[in-house]
């Protein structure tokens, strides 16, 4: 039974990476994803506008939608303060079984949780069965018309606060249009653009910051 192209990434990063150094694993899935086969990480270009998201509001509780081999979750869980968690949501599970080995060799366990599911059943679960109060921060990187759904899901589970950010990655590509009309619709949200380019690849795309005001 040949690999999957993520069991190659991670083989890769076993084989390259320093265990427990975050920054080593997260360079070495953009060193094998950008010279070998493409996948769909988040990427370095977009990773430092998710850094500077994330340590602008510091969060003490984040939620990850999409998973998928770990690169974004070990990213952020690198930045998180001592006692912050990162909820990460994946519902293939043959991708979350990566992720694990992923966020397990970059050493950052204690700090992230892997949610293995859909999106619309684990949101409503987050309170009473993971002890969540309301989310700091939430990185929409799912299924991209999944992102308003569960944007309303949120509010309606009431998981988001005043001042709770919201960041969407592909808002150009593949594209998001649906959400970024909602946020930016709504009187709910104040909306922040930031352009940039699809990971690995001289395509446009965009992510899209939408803070929450209450
Ligand atoms: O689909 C993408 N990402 C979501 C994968 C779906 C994983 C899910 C997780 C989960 C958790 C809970 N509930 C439901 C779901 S569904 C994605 C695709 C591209 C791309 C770009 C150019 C291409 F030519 C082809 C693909 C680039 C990206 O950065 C992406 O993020
Ligand atoms: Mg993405």
């Amino acid at each position: 039974m040949n690999q999957s192209k993520e069991q190659r990434i991670l083989n890769f990063v076993l084989q390259n990476a320093v265990r427990g150094d975050p920054c080593s694993v997260v360079d070495t899935i953009d060193k094998y994803c950008s010279q070998k086969e493409w996948a769909m990480n988040v990427g370095d270009e977009k990773g430092k506008i998710l850094d500077k998201t994330v340590q602008e509001a510091n969060p003490s509780v984040a939620l990850e939608l999409g998973t998928y081999c770990g690169y974004s979750a070990v990213r952020i869980s690198r930045l998180l303060k001592a006692g912050a968690r990162l909820l990460t949501v994946e519902f293939n599970p043959e991708f979350a079984a990566i992720a694990k080995q992923m966020i397990e060799f970059a050493g950052v366990q204690d700090k992230v949780k892997l949610l293995e599911g859909p999106s619309e059943e684990i949101i409503p679960q987050l309170k009473k069965k993971y002890e969540v109060d309301t989310l700091d921060f939430v990185f929409l990187d799912h299924w991209k018309d999944r992102y308003t759904p569960d944007t309303i899901l949120l509010q309606e589970c009431n998981l988001l606060r005043k001042g709770s950010v919201l960041l969407a990655d592909n808002i150009i590509f593949p594209g998001a249009p649906d959400f970024l009309n909602y946020v930016r619709k709504s009187p709910h949200f104040q909306c922040t653009n930031y352009p940039s380019h699809l990971e690995y690849m001289q395509v446009e795309d965009a992510m899209e910051k939408a803070v929450f005001l209450g």
